[in-house]
C-alpha cells in the first residue's frame, strides 16, 4: 500500500517543471524527481544517501538548522545557475525536513539580468516615483499632482527650473508612474557630449559610418528606448543640427542610423527638461521654433527651493533616510536652529546644494540629530553670501542711480538745477553725487 502510495507521489513530483529534493531532519535525501537529476545531473539512485555526498555545502542543512524559509535565491549549484527556494519541513514545531524546489535560468532570463545590469550601470533604470520626491509645501504638492495628471497622457513634458531643482526626478516620476513603466527609461544629457557624439549617442550609427565608428554599428539611445521614455535633459544646450535631426524623429517617429539606410521605427515617450530660457534662445536663433512647440505640449515648471523653504524638513529628512541607508549611521534628525538657518538662505544651488550641505554635516555629526555645531561652515558660508548679495544690491542702486541723473541732465541739457528740481534732491546733494562719479 504504501509502495503504490510512494509510485504515486514520486509521479506526482516527476509531473513537476521544477526541480525538488527533499531532505530529513540528518540531511539524507528521501525524495528527489527527474528533473531536479536531469538540471544539476546527479546519478539516479540517490535516495537515502547523505545530500552532502552530492552537494558539498548543501544550503538545506541550513534551512534544518534555522528552520526559516528562503524564497527566491539565484544560486550555482553544481555550476548550474538556478532559481530556488527552499522550505522547512516543520511538524508540531518540530523540523523534520527541508525541500528544496528550484528552476534553471533560462537563456531568456540570464539576457533579462544582463540587460537590467546594464540599465543599472549606465542610469537606465528610473529609480525615483514621484511619491518618493520630498516636499509638501502647497506649490509643490500641486506640481506632484499636475506631473502625476502628466504621466496618464503619452505626450511631450518640457520640465523647467533652475539647476538642483529635481526635474531629472519628476522625469523618473513621470515614466513610473505612466504606462510605459515596464519599458526602458533613457537619460541623456544633452550638454555633456559634443555635437558629433550627441548624434551618433541618439540615433546610432551603422557599420563604417565614420572613422573610429564601432564594427557591427551601435543602436542609438532612441533605438534603445524603444517602448519606454527617452529624458533630453540640458535640451537648450543641443545644437541646431541635431535638434534638426531631433525634430524629424518627433514628427516622424523613426530613427535612421548614421551611415545607414535602414530605417527603425520608434515609439518613445519624450520627457525634456531645461534651465535655460528657450523663447531667449529662440530669439537668440539658438533654437527652433518648430521644435519648442512640438516638445512644449505640456510644462511643468519647478520653482526653486528658495520660492518654497516650507519644503526644507521633508527634504532635510528625506535626504537624512538616504544618507543613514548609506551609511548605517542612525541620525534621527535635524535641530529646530537649523532649520531656522536652512529658511533664511537664497539656496542658488538648490536642493542639490541642500543635499551637498547635509551631507557634510552628516559626516562631521557626533550626535543622533545635526545641530548647529555641525553647521559651523555654512553658517560662514551664508554670512559671506548675504554680505555679497547685499553688495551687489547697493552696487546696482548705486548704477541705476547714476544712469538716472545722467538721462535727466541729458533731457534738461546740463541745467543743474531744473534737474535737481526734476530729481527731488538739492543741489549740492546733486553735486555730491556727480563728484562721486
Ligand atoms: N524633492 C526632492 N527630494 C529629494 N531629493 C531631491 C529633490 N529634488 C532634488 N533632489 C536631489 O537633488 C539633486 C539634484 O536633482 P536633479 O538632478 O533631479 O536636478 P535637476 O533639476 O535635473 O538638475 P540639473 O538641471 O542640474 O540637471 C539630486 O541629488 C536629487 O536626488
Amino acid at each position: 500500500m504504501q509502495s503504490i502510495l510512494y509510485t504515486h507521489i514520486q509521479a506526482i513530483l516527476d509531473a513537476s517543471h521544477d526541480g525538488i529534493i527533499a531532505v530529513d531532519k540528518n540531511a539524507n535525501i528521501v525524495l528527489v524527481n527527474k528533473i531536479a537529476i536531469e538540471i544539476l545531473g546527479l546519478p539516479d539512485k540517490i535516495v537515502g544517501e547523505k545530500i552532502s555526498k552530492y552537494i558539498p555545502n548543501s544550503d538545506m542543512l541550513r534551512i534544518l538548522s534555522t528552520g526559516k524559509r528562503e524564497i527566491g535565491d539565484i544560486a550555482t549549484v553544481l555550476n548550474q545557475q538556478i532559481i530556488i527556494n527552499r522550505l522547512p519541513i516543520i511538524v508540531e514545531g518540530e523540523i523534520i525536513g527541508a525541500i528544496s524546489t528550484f528552476k534553471e535560468i533560462t537563456d531568456i532570463q540570464k539576457i533579462e539580468m544582463r540587460i537590467r545590469k546594464k540599465f543599472l550601470e549606465s542610469g537606465l533604470e528610473a529609480k525615483y516615483r514621484l511619491e518618493d520626491i520630498a516636499g509638501d509645501s502647497p506649490v509643490f504638492t500641486e506640481i506632484k499632482e499636475l506631473a502625476r495628471n502628466f504621466a496618464q497622457t503619452d505626450a511631450t513634458v518640457l520640465i523647467l527650473g533652475e539647476s538642483g531643482t529635481g526635474k531629472e526626478l519628476f522625469a523618473q516620476g513621470i515614466h513610473l508612474q505612466s504606462q510605459r513603466v515596464n519599458g526602458p527609461f533613457v537619460a541623456v544629457n544633452c550638454a555633456a557630449l559634443p555635437g558629433n557624439l550627441l548624434e551618433s549617442e541618439l540615433f546610432g550609427y551603422e557599420d563604417g559610418a565614420f572613422t573610429g565608428a564601432r564594427k557591427g554599428g551601435k543602436q542609438g539611445l532612441f533605438e534603445l528606448a524603444h517602448g519606454g521614455t527617452i529624458f533630453l535633459d540640458e535640451i537648450g544646450e543641443m545644437s541646431l543640427p541635431i535638434q534638426a535631426l531631433l525634430l524629424r524623429v518627433l514628427q516622424e517617429k523613426k530613427v535612421r542610423r548614421i551611415g545607414g539606410e535602414k530605417i527603425f521605427p520608434v515609439d518613445v515617450r519624450v520627457l525634456a527638461a531645461t534651465n535655460r530660457d528657450l523663447e531667449e534662445l529662440i530669439e537668440e536663433k539658438l533654437f527652433r521654433s518648430d521644435l519648442y512647440y512640438r516638445l512644449n505640449v505640456l510644462t511643468l515648471e519647478i520653482p526653486p527651493l528658495r520660492e518654497r523653504l516650507t519644503d526644507i524638513p521633508a527634504l532635510c529628512t528625506s535626504i537624512i533616510h538616504e544618507f543613514n541607508d548609506k551609511t548605517n549611521k542612525k541620525v534621527t534628525g535635524v535641530d529646530a536652529q537649523i532649520y531656522e538657518l536652512f529658511q533664511q538662505y537664497h539656496w542658488p544651488g538648490n536642493v542639490r546644494e541642500l543635499r551637498n550641505v547635509i551631507e557634510r554635516m552628516f559626516l562631521l555629526a557626533q550626535d543622533k540629530t545635526l545641530g548647529i555645531a555641525d553647521a559651523q561652515f555654512f553658517k560662514r558660508k551664508a554670512e559671506a553670501t548675504k554680505l555679497r548679495v547685499a553688495m551687489q544690491r547697493e552696487k546696482k542702486t548705486v548704477q541705476s542711480e547714476e544712469e538716472m541723473i545722467a538721462s535727466v541732465l541729458e533731457r534738461v541739457h546740463g541745467n543743474k538745477t531744473e534737474a535737481a528740481r526734476l530729481l527731488g534732491i538739492d543741489r549740492t546733494t546733486l553735486w555730491r553725487k556727480l563728484k562721486r562719479k
